[in-house]
């Protein structure tokens, strides 16, 4: 109990480290390190797809990652960003607590 305390006191509670192709992604948008909040990981897929393009210019709550290593990871060729659920997946696989 005292262990998590001291966790969650010292904010080291929900510290996640990707697995490495979601970290090459998270590094091409510009994260540094191996461990990162949800939030972190949210914001660096949020720019490596601006990056990248691969938003529809037109309809820009469309994302095209088929061919891109996103898509690889996703295992789809595109999704709505107005349904994260393929996203919320992709993460369960490929991130894991950095919890001591
Ligand atoms: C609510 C949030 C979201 C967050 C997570 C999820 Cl699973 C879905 C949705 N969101 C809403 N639109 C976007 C978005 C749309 C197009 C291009 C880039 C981002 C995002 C995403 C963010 C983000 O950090 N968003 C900050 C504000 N965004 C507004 C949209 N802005 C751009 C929209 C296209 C035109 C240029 C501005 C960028 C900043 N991170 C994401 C990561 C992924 Cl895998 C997918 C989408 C996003």
């Amino acid at each position: 109990a005292a262990e998590n305390t001291r966790r969650i006191t010292l904010g080291q509670v929900n510290q996640l480290r990707p697995k490495l192709p979601l970290l090459k992604i998270l590094q091409a948008a510009g994260a540094q390190g191996e461990i990162f909040t949800l939030k972190e990981v949210m914001h660096y897929l949020g720019q490596y797809i601006m990056v990248r393009q691969l938003y529809d210019k037109r309809q820009q709550h469309m994302v095209y990652c088929g061919g891109d290593q996103l898509g690889e990871l996703l295992g789809l060729e595109s999704f709505s960003v107005k349904d994260p659920s393929p996203v919320y997946d992709m993460l369960k696989r490929n991130l894991t607590s950095a919890a001591m």
